[in-house]
């Protein structure tokens, strides 16, 4: 068994790569030969995961975050090559999910075990503009907070963020936006739209807490109108999956959405994806993952 390995070196702003050489060790310890792929971009990084998989490398793991997982996303979904999620970014919302164990020479342990055992698990997949993504795509709010955070040049980091909250906050109000669950379509002002194939986005928000990503359909979040007060009051919510039960969201069940609305972009597993209108399609058993829990047997 040779798997092609993607460490993503920016994630977790660089532990990715501190701990490549641990999770490198510990594969090749448990007997999976290693080709590591000197990738620098995303693109680069999906397009040699590709190759790899067409010159016989056998799994695809990924040391990093949701975009390292998304990266490798690309090569495995709609193929037998298993995919592994080694936690090393800042979010990690696919590996919790998952249930693939926070520590990443745990991870690599699991992921190698399996592997070895033609154990896998079976995970749908979203595909939206011929791409595809694996924990939740969202639109309003936070991908406008997110495009403006990405167009300031200052200030940096974290705090580029905190202003862009902010001034989409001063700027609050609902989108016009047309929803279309399951070929029915309505049109609704929203705050923002979640279609998750997981719970998780954003580094452990449940925005989406009843997502099963082995059940063929997407959980739908709608946030509808809220006042500035009310979004920030109810944010905290999103730890435990409870904002749900606010009087303005409202949770929809369906195997194909489609969004329009002017001026909004999507975004999923935390990377840009495309404007709308889009339409997304959940693609069920798509991917095979290594190394995802539950396991009995974590001593292999
Ligand atoms: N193999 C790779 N090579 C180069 N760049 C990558 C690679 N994989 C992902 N990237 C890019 O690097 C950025 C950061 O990586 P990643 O998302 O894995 O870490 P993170 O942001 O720390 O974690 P998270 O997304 O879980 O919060 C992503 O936006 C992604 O587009």
């Amino acid at each position: 068994m040779e798997a092609a390995v993607l460490v993503s070196p920016a994630a977790g702003r660089g532990r990715a790569r501190t701990v490549s050489r641990a999770v490198l060790d510990t594969l090749r310890e448990k007997g999976v030969a290693t080709r590591v792929l000197d990738a620098t971009t995303r693109p680069d990084a999906e397009r040699q995961a590709a190759e790899a998989i067409a010159d016989g490398a056998g799994a695809v793991v990924v040391v990093g975050g949701d975009g390292a997982a998304h990266a490798g996303l690309q090569a495995v979904a709609g193929t037998a090559v298993p995919l592994a999620v080694i936690p090393a970014g800042t979010g990690n919302d696919l590996a919790l999910a998952l249930d693939v164990p926070a520590d990443p020479v745990a991870a690599a342990r699991a992921a190698a075990g399996d592997l070895l055992a033609g154990r896998v698990r079976a995970l749908d997949a979203g595909r939206t503009a011929g791409r595809w993504w694996a924990t939740v795509l969202c639109c309003g709010f936070d991908s406008a907070v997110t495009d403006r955070a990405n167009r300031l040049r200052w200030p940096r980091g974290r705090r580029r963020y905190d202003v862009a909250v902010l001034a989409e906050l001063a700027r609050l109000r609902p989108y016009e936006v047309t929803l279309s669950l399951d070929g029915v379509a309505r049109t609704l002002p929203a705050t923002m739209v979640a279609v998750g194939n997981t719970a998780w986005y954003g580094g452990g928000l449940r925005m989406c807490p009843g997502a099963d990503c082995a059940d063929g359909l997407f959980d739908v979040t709608v946030v509808g109108p809220v006042s500035r007060r009310e979004l920030v009051r109810t944010r905290p919510r999103l730890a435990d999956g409870t904002h749900v039960e606010h009087p303005a969201v409202t949770v929809h069940r369906a195997s194909r959405v489609e969004l329009s609305c002017a001026g909004l972009s999507t975004y999923a597993d935390g990377e840009l994806l495309a404007p709308l209108p889009v339409v997304v399609d959940c693609v069920p058993a798509a991917v095979r993952v290594a190394g995802a829990g539950p396991r009995d047997d974590q001593l292999i």
